[in-house]
This record gives C-alpha cells, sequence and structure tokens, in this order.
C-alpha cells in the first residue's frame, strides 16, 4: 500500500493530533505517501483531500483540536453520498484509511470498506470513553483532568459560602467522566445514566453530610442524566441550602493532551498504521489491560462498555 489517508470525525478530543503525526511519522519510515482528509466524511465527498507532509505534524503532538477538523455529517448514511466520496479516495490513488472518531465514524468506515474496498482502520478518540474494545479512548484523560481542576476551584468558592453546587460535566450516555471525576475530586455525590437514584435519595445524604456540619456539596451530574436545572429545581425542594449549577460544556474538549493520552495516541496510531501496512481491513485498536489490542470495528457499536458498579459503590460510599 503507497497512498493512504487520514480523516478525524466526530467531536474533536485533545490527542487527535498527537495520533495524527504518529500515523504521518510512520508513513515516512516506511516510504508511504500520507493524505489529508479535512472536516472528516465532509471533506471526503467534498474533496479536500491534500497531500500531508511530515512537516505539517511536526509540533503538533502537544496541540490540542485537530489540525485536520472535524465535522459531521448525516448524509453519509446515505449509499450514494458515500460512493461519491470513495471516488475521490480513489482518484488519489488511496487505497488505505485511518478513521479518528467515534463509534458513528466508524459505521461510516465499516461502510466504505464493504461497499467500495477501501481499507479502514479505527482508533478510538472521543472525550466521552464510551467505545467497546479499548478501556481508553483518546481525549478522555485530558477531560478528566480538567473537570478535577474545575471541582478544585468550585470547591473554594462552595465552601466559602456553604452552598451545594451541582456540576454537570460531558460524555453523551457514557458515565465514565462523571463517575471518575466524582471519585477522584472527592465530589460529594454523582448521578450518571447507568444507574438509578432518586433525588430524595441525594437530598438525603446532602442533609445528613451538613448535620456533621460539612461545609459545602459538589455533586457532579452527566449530561446522559437529563437537564441538570430541572435536578436543581427538584433538589431545592428538598434541601435547605442555597444551590449553584455550573456546566462546564466545551471547556472540557480544550487544551493540551495529558502524557497519558499523548502516549495512547501515539501507541494506537503506530498500530493503525502497521496494520494497514499489514493488510488489515475493517479493524478497530484499542488499549485493553495495558497492551495494545484489535477487534473487528463492528466491536464498537455491538458492545456496550459497561461502568463499574464497585467503583460507583466506593465513590459513594467516601463522598459522605
Ligand atoms: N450509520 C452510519 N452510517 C454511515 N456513516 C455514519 C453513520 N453514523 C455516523 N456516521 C458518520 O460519522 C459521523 C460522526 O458520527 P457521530 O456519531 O456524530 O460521532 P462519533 O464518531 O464521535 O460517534 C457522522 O456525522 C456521519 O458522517
Ligand atoms: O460539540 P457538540 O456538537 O456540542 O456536541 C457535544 C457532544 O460531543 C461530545 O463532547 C463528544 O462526543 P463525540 O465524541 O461522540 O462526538 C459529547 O460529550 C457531547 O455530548
Ligand atoms: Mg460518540
Amino acid at each position: 500500500m503507497k497512498k493512504i489517508g487520514i480523516l478525524t470525525s466526530g467531536g474533536d478530543s485533545p490527542g487527535m493530533n498527537t495520533a495524527i503525526r504518529a500515523v504521518t511519522k510512520m508513513a515516512m519510515n516506511y516510504n508511504c505517501e500520507m493524505y489529508g482528509i479535512k472536516r472528516g466524511y465532509k471533506g471526503m465527498l467534498n474533496d479536500e483531500i491534500f497531500k500531508l507532509n511530515p512537516l505539517d505534524v511536526s509540533g503538533i503532538a502537544d496541540r490540542g483540536g485537530t489540525i485536520l477538523l472535524s465535522a459531521r455529517l448525516p448524509e453519509f448514511k446515505q449509499p450514494e453520498v458515500r460512493a461519491k466520496a470513495a471516488a475521490n479516495l480513489k482518484r488519489h490513488g488511496i487505497e488505505g484509511l485511518v478513521v479518528i472518531g467515534g463509534d458513528g465514524s466508524y459505521r461510516g468506515a465499516d461502510l466504505l470498506f464493504r461497499e467500495h474496498g477501501i481499507k479502514v482502520v479505527g482508533i478510538p478518540g472521543t472525550i466521552d470513553n464510551d467505545i467497546a474494545g479499548t478501556d481508553y479512548t483518546i481525549g478522555y484523560d485530558t477531560t478528566l483532568n480538567i473537570i478535577l481542576d474545575a471541582v478544585s476551584r468550585i470547591r473554594d468558592t462552595a465552601n466559602s459560602h456553604e452552598r451545594t453546587y451541582l456540576l454537570e460535566v460531558m460524555g453523551r450516555d457514557c458515565g465514565d467522566l462523571a463517575l471518575y471525576s466524582a471519585m477522584a475530586g472527592g465530589a460529594n455525590g454523582v448521578l450518571i445514566p447507568e444507574v438509578n437514584r432518586s433525588i430524595d435519595e441525594l437530598a438525603e445524604d446532602i442533609k445528613e453530610r451538613r448535620s456533621q456540619r460539612k461545609l459545602s456539596d459538589i455533586i457532579i451530574v452527566a449530561e446522559g442524566v437529563g437537564h441538570v436545572f430541572d435536578i436543581a429545581k427538584e433538589l431545592k425542594e428538598k434541601i435547605n441550602t442555597e444551590i449553584r449549577v455550573t456546566v462546564l460544556g466545551h471547556i472540557q474538549r480544550g487544551g493540551s493532551p495529558t502524557a497519558f493520552d499523548r502516549v495512547l495516541a501515539t501507541r494506537m496510531g503506530a498500530r493503525a498504521f502497521e496494520l494497514l501496512m499489514e493488510g488489515e481491513s475493517g479493524i478497530m485498536v484499542g488499549m485493553e489491560n495495558n497492551k495494545m489490542v484489535t477487534h473487528a470495528i463492528s466491536y464498537a457499536w455491538e458492545n456496550k462498555t459497561n461502568i463499574s458498579l464497585d467503583d460507583y459503590n466506593l465513590t459513594h460510599l467516601l463522598s459522605i
């Protein structure tokens, strides 16, 4: 294989650039030409395909976002749109494709392989950690650290005013960011979509804490649980303390990737390239038990990631 394309798709995540750098530099070592595709499948459709040179990826390992830009293109679910995009790749002589994104992006990649014979390898890039087949996705650790920084800052002001804070964090339908930021940040409660917990129970916990002369409460709320302002309203009727809501939002997706994410992205990028060189296709790379692994790309949407109930219970136990 002489020409390989690379794209980032779906929400950007810190470390995507690190992965792009790893794949491109590997290609340089193997005398393989790399092509960058801008704006994910949108750029594939609009022929925004350009030769990636080693200089383009020099000095980007520590930069957040994605130099290739990212986009969502719902029309990619239509066969005729994929046919046009695949024809663009073929016109450039591109035989293999590295797709950095989530399970939606993987579905598109899988169809490109099945329908048009483009060899594809997926790299899990999303802050949500919601992809089966890997213990961690690229960007998750950085976001977790951003949330922890926010928790510390909020605790200062929460203590000073003796308030109850609800901090909404991202993750779509996955509670990992919420659960592990609660555990590591010593939060006083956590609401995640995977575990049903009533507002009554949360209110009782808060009242118990306050009876022990605790100054404040920080409750982490995963966005997948529902509207945080509605939760705040319901909670207000059951407790006497003053409530404030903070929605962290897209602050969680920016900034320089952590060492963990850079190492993960580098290992995954290099492995993805090797797999294409070995003639593999229709697979994703992952890291399980600190080992690089591969799975059929469909593994990502055919399986669900599981929350650890032990970790949830431990976090709850220590939150009082
Ligand atoms: N079922 C599908 N078939 C083909 N392409 C898809 C499919 N689902 C998603 N995609 C493509 O992948 C893009 C990114 O998917 P999305 O679910 O938004 O993000 P992520 O890849 O992070 O899960 C979509 O905008 C679309 O272009
Ligand atoms: O950037 P947008 O379009 O507001 O989307 C926000 C969503 O994207 C994410 O940040 C990342 O999700 P994906 O990686 O699946 O795109 C989610 O946590 C969040 O729900
Ligand atoms: Mg996703």
